[in-house]
């Protein structure tokens, strides 16, 4: 009987000598099943699809239990229970390999998230070099007040034509995705506690609404009126001057075109032949406009720094959702990864 006892003993030494640890199982089930030619690469949670459970991160005591577990079996004691296979991921890995700049981009998100700060800059060279006459030089053209003035309208419904295409077993993620596009959106050009973000930086750098008085002395016919938001200036047909007046339109031409391409960049990565659909060929018609409204923005309108100022408050929300985020499984598993 001790002899049986120390045998046992010697057996389950033997087997922990031989199994791995739960954590390097865990660990290479994951990035290999996400990575098969790199793993030792970052896991790019946007390329894994909304299907995809997030794995948890095991704390060392659940470690432990899982050894144990392994080595000894459910239900009896004595014997080592035999080590289970893998359980397969539940989306199968990408069908093209990543390579990650400075552990954040992919290739393709760098290129994508520099083109909007180059077009900026070119516009800004050429108002400098020599702006050429054209209708888009006009506030009034029919693009500027057809499309970009109505912008997250039109977003939304080419995000619509896009989403409604893709097999998504969690579309919630998707919604909750856009509801923060949306309200990033709505919060700095639309309202915030009262004016919106935009406006309160203008105000707060000096800014002021200018109205023409007839009744004033000759010369000083300029005052100044009492509005707290560009649209209440508009609204008296005054003028919005003094102010860091932060370009709306580089904005929400920056944000809008980040957020339509996040959302359709792995899709179109993991499944090629949607490339071909109509819906993707709608997406690319918008994002087309957006760039060349941002570029005409650029030419013909605002300072430098104020279409700086706009295509970094663009940046902000995608930098969080899309870049930063990834980074933390909780969070990522609230909103979701975009994908099929
Ligand atoms: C997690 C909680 C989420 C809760 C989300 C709440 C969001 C609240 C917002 C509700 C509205 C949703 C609307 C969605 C559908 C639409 O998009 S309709 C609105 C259409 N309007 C526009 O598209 C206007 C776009 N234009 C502008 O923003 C500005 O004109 C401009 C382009 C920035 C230029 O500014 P100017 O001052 O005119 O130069
Ligand atoms: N690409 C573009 N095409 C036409 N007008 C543009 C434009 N970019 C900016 N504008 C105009 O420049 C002004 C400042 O824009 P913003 O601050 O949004 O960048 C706005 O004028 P209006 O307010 O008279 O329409 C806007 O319509």
């Amino acid at each position: 009987m001790q002899q049986n006892a120390s045998s046992t003993t010697q057996q389950k030494s033997a087997d922990r000598s031989t199994v791995p640890p739960a954590q390097s199982i865990i660990t290479d089930i994951t990035t290999s099943s996400l990575e098969p030619t790199e793993p030792t690469e970052p896991i790019d949670l946007t390329t894994t699809g909304e299907a995809t459970e997030l794995p948890t991160a095991s704390t060392p005591g659940e470690d432990d239990s899982l050894v144990v577990q392994s080595l000894h079996g459910l239900g009896s004691p004595l014997l080592p229970a035999p080590i289970q296979p893998p359980t397969p991921p539940l989306t199968p890995p990408p069908a093209y390999s990543r390579k990650y700049v400075a552990g954040l981009f992919t290739f393709e998100q760098l290129s994508i998230f520099l083109i909007y700060p180059s077009t900026i800059a070119v516009g800004s060279l050429i108002s400098i070099v020599s702006p050429p006459e054209s209708y888009f030089g006009l506030r009034t053209n029919f693009f500027n007040v057809f499309f970009v003035k109505n912008g997250w309208f039109w977003t939304t419904i080419t995000f619509m034509v896009h989403c409604i295409r893709l097999r998504i077993s969690k579309p919630s993620k998707l919604v909750i995705r856009y509801a923060f596009a949306t309200l990033w959106w709505f919060l700095f050009t639309q309202w915030f506690f009262g004016a919106p973000i935009m406006d309160r930086v203008f105000l707060g750098t000096g800014g002021v609404c200018f109205v023409n008085d007839p009744e004033a002395v000759p010369g000083d016919e300029r005052k100044v009126h009492d509005s707290w938001s560009s649209f209440g200036c508009r609204h008296v047909k005054g003028e919005w001057a003094g102010g860091h007046d932060i370009s709306g339109h580089s904005f929400l031409l920056t944000h809008a075109s980040l957020f339509l391409w996040f959302e359709l960049l792995p899709v179109i990565m993991e499944r090629g032949p949607l490339l071909r659909q109509i819906n993707t060929k709608i997406v690319f018609v918008t994002l087309a406009l957006w760039w060349w409204m941002l570029l005409m923005t650029g030419i013909y309108f605002h300072t430098f720094t104020e279409k700086v100022t706009g295509w970094l408050c663009g940046i902000a929300e995608w930098a969080i959702i899309y870049i930063l985020l990834p980074g933390n499984r909780t969070l990522t598993t609230m909103v979701g990864v975009p994908g099929v």
